[in-house]
């Protein structure tokens, strides 16, 4: 493949995060950005209901890092079954009681976005996807809580790496669930002008 053509000349994006997953998606694009984590505590919004919560998190991340004439580019992605939150495994034997529940049924993910402009307005949205897990087996929970891979990740899982087999299948954007909904981060960037006037 070759590389994306180059955006190198635009300013860079701080990106409000410390995920990987976010860096990942904007070195893949091509866009220039620097990492600035907030280091919010997560908790102070959890009254909250699943999509505002995602939204007022992003929206806390951006604020927490913004300085004047910076584009700053903040997320937070939620995992809600039947409206209850599911957040990152605290351990193990949390991740195995999150897999049995998201086991054969449906739920939803939501991912807010903020991006702060130059000038320091905030402007904010949220995408949803419905993921829908297998049956899993006993064993095949314990396999993947074996792995590891989803300690870091809200609903305990990562749509993206070894969770990929869980999955019956999916409503929406993918990278929705994986942490940014890229193409709708991008059309924002358009509309709030960071690609510049003619684009
Ligand atoms: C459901 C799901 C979540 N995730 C990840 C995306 C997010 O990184 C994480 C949810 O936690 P977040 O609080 O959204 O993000 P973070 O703690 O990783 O980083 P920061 O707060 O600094 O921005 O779960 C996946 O990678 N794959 C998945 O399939």
């Amino acid at each position: 493949m070759n590389p994306p053509p180059s955006l190198s000349d635009l300013p860079p994006l701080v990106l409000a995060s410390a995920s990987p997953r976010r860096a990942e998606l904007l070195r893949r694009l091509g866009l220039p950005f620097r990492a600035c984590p907030a280091n919010l505590d997560e908790t102070t919004l959890a009254h909250l209901p699943p999509a505002q919560m995602a939204r007022a998190l992003a929206q806390e991340k951006a604020k927490a890092v913004w300085k004047a004439g910076e584009w700053v580019l903040a997320a937070d992605t939620v995992v809600a079954l039947e409206g209850a939150v599911l957040g990152k495994p605290a351990n193990a034997q949390e991740n195995r009681r999150f897999l049995e529940q998201l086991s054969g049924r449906s739920h939803v993910v939501y991912t807010g976005v903020s991006i702060v402009i130059p000038r320091g307005e905030l402007h904010s949205t949220v995408a949803e996807a419905e993921v829908i897990f297998r049956r899993l087996t006993p064993w095949e929970i314990q396999w993947y809580v074996e792995s590891g891979e989803g300690l870091d990740k809200a609903g305990g899982y990562g749509a993206q790496g070894l969770g990929m087999v869980l999955l019956e299948g999916l409503r929406g954007d993918f990278y929705t669930v994986m942490g940014l909904p890229v193409s709708r981060v991008w059309e924002r960037l358009t509309e709030l002008g960071y690609f510049g006037g003619a684009r």
